[in-house]
């Protein structure tokens, strides 16, 4: 069984197709990396992979169940979602705000079971948050408050992790820290999904990489063998070398946009 499974996902809206006959299986204790450029229909494709908007045709399925199905506090249980856009209107304190990540279980700000209470004290201390604890969130820069949310989504300890550019307001040794959460997430046995816009760091922390543009799927492997020249060319319209592989990663050099 996978842990999330999208099976030829199809979605329009307003006449158009934004995401064609999507599908991959992922399994437990691997990081994928969702890449492509703006607009390609990744976010759309996320919220369709865990039941949150309802496709034209095909169907997902978390840990063998159907996403549709589920009610919001089963699917909570078992997948994280971390999205794109997360409002937050009340000033509250972080732990507060992390411990929202307990809901599946349960817990409340207010009425945390011991498991709980470890679970958001884990988090905070996975996301460098230790002395923020009681810091309320108006009063965070942007980055800060980017690793609350993060925060927020691993306190659920869900087996599925699905997360919409996390690092997109992060200095460069953030960026690393969350990459590096999400492998020793991965490590310990959950699915991590991401979203994120750096090829570097994408080919640096991807077990797997799946490639979408125009609303299709149209790669899917390791960094290994799908992080081509060529193909940054024909999906981010790009030109790029390959440099020699360093501890068995890729490494790209991005040269600049491909002549029109
Ligand atoms: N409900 C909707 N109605 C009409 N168009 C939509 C709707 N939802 C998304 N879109 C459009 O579908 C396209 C794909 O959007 P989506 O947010 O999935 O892309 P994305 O790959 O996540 O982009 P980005 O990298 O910029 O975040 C965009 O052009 C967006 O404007």
């Amino acid at each position: 069984m996978s842990a999330l499974e999208a099976r030829s996902l199809t979605y329009q809206a307003q006449g158009r197709l934004l995401v064609a006959e999507a599908g991959f299986a992922l399994e437990e204790g691997a990081l994928t990396v969702l890449i492509g450029p703006n607009g390609a229909g990744k976010t759309t494709l996320l919220r369709l992979a865990l039941g949150l908007l309802a496709p034209d045709a095909g169907e997902a399925l978390i840990l063998g169940r159907n996403a549709r199905a589920l009610p919001p506090r089963d699917r909570a249980q078992l997948a994280a979602y971390l999205p794109q856009q997360r409002p937050l209107v009340w000033p509250q304190p972080v732990r507060d705000i992390v411990a929202l990540g307990r809901f599946a279980y349960g817990g409340t700000p207010a009425r945390l079971s011991p498991d709980d209470a470890q679970a958001v004290e884990r988090a905070i201390a996975a996301c460098g948050l230790a002395g923020f604890e009681e810091r309320a969130a108006d009063t965070l820069s942007g980055g800060e408050m980017s690793r609350v949310h993060l925060a927020r989504a691993l306190a659920a300890e869900a087996r599925v992790l699905v997360a919409d550019e996390p690092v997109a307001a992060l200095d460069p040794r953030y960026q690393h820290e969350v990459l590096r959460i999400f492998e020793r997430a991965a490590s310990a046995g959950t699915a991590v999904l991401t979203v994120v816009h750096d090829l570097a760091l994408a080919a640096r922390y991807a077990d797997r990489l799946l490639w979408m543009k125009d609303g299709r799927i149209v790669a899917d492997g390791s960094p290994a063998e799908t992080l081509t020249p060529e193909r940054l060319r024909a999906v981010f319209g790009i030109e790029a070398e390959r440099a020699p592989d360093a501890g068995g990663r890729v490494q790209v050099r991005i040269i600049g946009p491909s002549p029109q």
